[in-house]
C-alpha cells in the first residue's frame, strides 16, 4: 500500500500544525518518512534541558569569527576561556546587527611569505578568511606543512573552522623561479633567452627557464610569447638548440613560475603542451601529501574533462576511504570552457582561474565566461569561487582602484560562493586590508540585494537522482522559498553530510543559514559555501532534542533571543518547522 509523506508546518504557539504538506504516493523502501508532531517549544525546552545529561559541543564559524562553546553555561576552563575570546567576534556581531547582516559570500586568502606566520594567519582569519590556500607551484613541502599545521592549530585553540585548499601546479608551460629573485624587469627590446635547459650554476643574465621540454621544438621564429597572458610579451627572433632568443616588446615585470603562452598569426598554439597530462607526477605527488595532511579542499589546475576529475575522485577514495576531501576544478583553459559542464558535474566545486583563463582567450570575453561558470555552479549545486586580480592593485596600495570595487561587487551580485585572494595576501603589502575591502564590499552589496528585494528568478533544475534525494530538494527549494515570504531570521538545517545545508545554499535564501554537522571535517567544508554558518554539534536522531539544544546553547551565548523566528529542517527526519524561539 502505497504511504504518503507529511509534512506538518507549524508555531511555537500553536501546537496545530498551520500547513499540511502531502506528497505524492511512494515506495514503502522510504516508508522512514513519518509524521512530524511539532509541540509547544516553550514545555519541550524545559524538559529537554533538565533531561539532558550530555550538553552538546558546540561550535560555529559565520565568516567574521567564530566561537566554541562547551556549554550552555561555559565554566571558565582554559579552553573556554580562549574559545569565548574568539567567539566575541561572532556574537558581537549577531548582537550588534543580527542574524541579517552576517556575511554570505565566503573569502579565501592565498597563504604566502606575507601571510604565513601564525599572528598573520590569525589577523586573517579574525578579519573573516573562511579558507585559506597554499599554493603549490610555490614553496617548499616542509613550507606547506608548517602552514597548515598553523592553521590546524589555529582552529583548535581559538575555535575557527578555516579551511585548507590545495592548489596544484598542473602542467601547462611556465617559468622557472628565477633563481631565487621575488622578480625581474624585462625592459623594451632587451634580448632575454628562454631556455629548456638546467643551470647548475645559477641562471646567467637576462635568462629564463622554461618547464616544459617540448618548448624549443614547438615555437617558431615570429610566434609572439606571453607572460602571464600579456603583462609581458616578447618576440621569438632565434632557437638554438635548447635555447629561444626573444626580443621584449612590451616591458614589465616577470614573477617566478609565470605563466607562459605562444600565439601565432593570433592564435593561441596548443601543440604537445596540449597532449601534457593535467595532473604531473609532481602534482600526484602533492595530491598524496594533501590527502596525508587532511586538506579539505583539493584544487586541480588546467583541468581538461571529467575523466581527470573522476580519476582523481576515486584515486582519493581509494587512498583515504573517510576522507571527504572535496575537488575543485580549477577553469582556466579553452578545453576546460569547452567541457564545462561535464567537468562540473565531476567535480565537488568550480574555480574561476581568472588568471590562466585570460592568458588563454580574449580579455573581453572572460567576464561573461565567469557569469556562465557560476551559473552553471549554482544549477549543479557545487560551489564557486571568482579569483584572481580581484584586487591586484592592493599588493602594493593601501586602497583598491574603483573598477576593482566594481569588479568585487559584481562577483556578489552574481552570487558566487567565495571570493579569492592571491597575490594580495600571499605576497601584497595590505593582506589585511585587501581582506577588509572584500568583506565590507560583500557584505554591502549583499545588503544592498536583500533591500531591493533584487532576487534574480534563477531556475533551478531539479538535480537529485534518487527519490529521497529529490524530497530533500524539494524541502530545500520550499524552506528557502518560505524563508524569504516569512521574513524569518535563520534557517537552521541539521545535516550529517552537508547536503541538505548545499541544497539550502544555492536557493541563496534572505536569511543566514546555521548548518549543524555532527563532523568537524564536513563543518569545514561547508565554510566554502555562500550563507552557510557551519556548527558542529553533536545531535541525535530526535529532533525537538536537537532543537532545544541548539537553542539553549545559542542563546547562552546571545547568539539568537526568544522570539527570533527560525525555519529548522534537517536530512534525519525529513521535515520542515517553523518556529519562534522560545
Ligand atoms: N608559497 C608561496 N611562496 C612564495 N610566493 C608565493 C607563494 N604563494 C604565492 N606566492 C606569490 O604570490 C603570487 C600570486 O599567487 P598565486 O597563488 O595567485 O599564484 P600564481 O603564480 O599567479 O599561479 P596560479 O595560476 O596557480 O594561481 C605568486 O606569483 C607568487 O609570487
Ligand atoms: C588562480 C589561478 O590559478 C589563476 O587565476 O590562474
Ligand atoms: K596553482
Ligand atoms: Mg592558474
Amino acid at each position: 500500500m502505497a504511504q504518503a509523506l507529511n509534512i506538518f508546518i507549524s508555531t511555537s504557539h500553536s501546537p496545530k500544525p498551520l500547513i499540511s504538506y502531502r506528497s505524492p504516493p511512494f515506495s514503502p523502501s522510504i516508508s522512514r518518512f513519518s509524521f512530524i508532531k511539532i509541540h509547544k517549544k516553550t514545555s519541550l525546552f524545559i524538559k529537554a534541558s533538565a533531561s539532558d545529561p550530555n550538553p552538546a559541543i558546540l561550535t560555529s564559524d559565520n565568516g567574521a569569527g567564530s566561537a566554541a562553546l562547551q556549554d550552555p553555561a561555559p565554566s571558565p576552563t582554559v579552553s573556554d576561556s580562549s574559545s569565548i575570546e574568539v567567539d566575541a567576534v561572532t556574537e558581537a556581531e549577531l548582537k550588534e546587527n543580527g542574524f541579517r547582516s552576517t556575511r554570505r559570500t565566503k573569502l579565501i586568502c592565498t597563504i604566502g611569505p606575507a601571510t604565513c606566520k601564525p599572528e598573520q594567519l590569525e589577523a586573517l582569519a579574525v578579519g573573516g578568511m573562511n579558507v585559506a590556500r597554499i599554493n603549490m607551484c610555490h614553496g617548499t613541502r616542509e613550507w606547506h606543512r608548517e602552514v597548515i599545521q598553523r592553521v590546524r592549530k589555529l582552529n583548535e585553540e581559538k575555535g575557527y573552522a578555516v579551511a585548507i585548499m590545495m592548489d596544484t601546479e598542473g602542467s601547462e608551460i611556465h617559468m622557472g623561479d628565477l633563481g631565487g629573485a621575488s622578480s625581474a624587469k624585462a625592459e623594451d627590446g632587451e634580448i632575454w633567452t628562454f631556455s629548456v635547459r638546467a643551470f647548475d650554476s645559477g641562471l646567467p643574465e637576462h635568462t629564463i627557464n622554461v618547464n616544459y621540454d617540448g618548448f624549443a621544438e614547438d615555437v617558431k621564429v615570429g610566434d609572439e610569447l606571453l607572460v602571464d597572458g600579456g603583462m609581458v610579451r616578447f618576440e621569438v627572433i632565434e632557437k638554438i638548440g635548447p635555447d629561444v632568443k626573444c626580443r621584449c616588446t612590451d616591458p614589465g615585470l616577470l614573477l617566478p613560475r609565470a605563466n607562459l603562452t605562444f600565439w601565432r598569426d593570433g592564435s593561441l598554439v596548443r601543440e604537445r603542451n596540449a597532449m601534457l597530462p593535467t595532473i604531473s607526477s609532481k602534482d600526484w605527488l602533492d595530491i598524496d601529501f594533501g590527502i596525508a595532511e587532511g586538506v579539505e579542499f583539493i584544487a586541480i589546475s588546467f583541468v581538461k574533462s571529467a575523466e581527470v576529475i573522476k580519476h582523481l575522485k576515486s584515486y582519493i577514495q581509494a587512498r583515504a576511504r573517510d576522507s571527504d576531501i572535496s575537488v575543485v576544478a580549477k577553469i582556466e583553459s579553452i578545453d576546460s570552457l569547452k567541457n564545462l559542464e561535464e567537468i562540473i558535474q565531476a567535480s565537488d566545486g568550480a574555480m574561476v582561474a581568472r588568471g590562466d583563463l585570460g592568458a588563454q582567450i580574449p580579455l573581453e570575453q572572460v567576464p561573461s565566461e565567469q557569469q556562465k561558470i557560476v551559473q552553471v555552479c549554482r544549477q549543479l549545486n557545487k560551489p564557486v569561487i571568482v579569483a584572481s586580480q580581484l584586487l591586484e592593485s592592493m599588493i602594493e596600495y593601501p586602497t583598491p582602484t574603483r573598477a576593482e570595487v566594481a569588479d568585487v561587487s559584481e562577483a556578489v551580485r552574481q552570487r558566487a560562493d567565495a571570493l579569492m585572494l592571491s597575490g594580495e595576501s600571499a605576497m601584497g603589502q595590505f593582506p589585511d586590508k585587501a581582506l577588509t575591502v572584500l568583506r565590507s564590499v560583500s557584505l554591502r552589496i549583499e545588503k544592498w540585494w536583500r533591500e531591493e528585494k533584487r532576487h534574480e528568478a534563477m531556475k533551478l533544475p531539479g538535480i537529485a537522482s534518487s527519490y529521497a534525494d529529490r524530497i530533500s530538494e524539494e524541502i530545500c527549494n520550499s524552506a528557502a522559498k518560505m524563508a524569504n515570504n516569512l521574513e524569518v531570521d535563520a534557517i537552521f538545517v541539521y545535516t550529517k553530510t552537508g547536503h541538505m545545508a548545499s541544497l539550502l545554499s544555492r536557493c541563496r535564501p534572505d536569511c543566514p543559514i546555521f548548518a549543524f554537522t555532527t563532523t568537524t571535517s564536513v563543518r569545514r567544508r561547508l565554510n566554502l559555501q555562500w550563507g552557510l554558518i557551519p556548527f558542529r554539534l553533536s545531535f541525535s536522531d530526535d529532533m525537538e532534542n536537537n532543537l532545544n539544544k541548539t537553542f539553549a546553547l545559542l542563546k547562552a551565548r546571545g547568539m539568537i533571543k526568544s522570539g527570533d523566528l527560525v525555519i529548522a529542517v534537517s536530512d534525519m527526519l525529513q521535515s520542515i518547522q517553523v518556529m519562534n524561539v522560545p
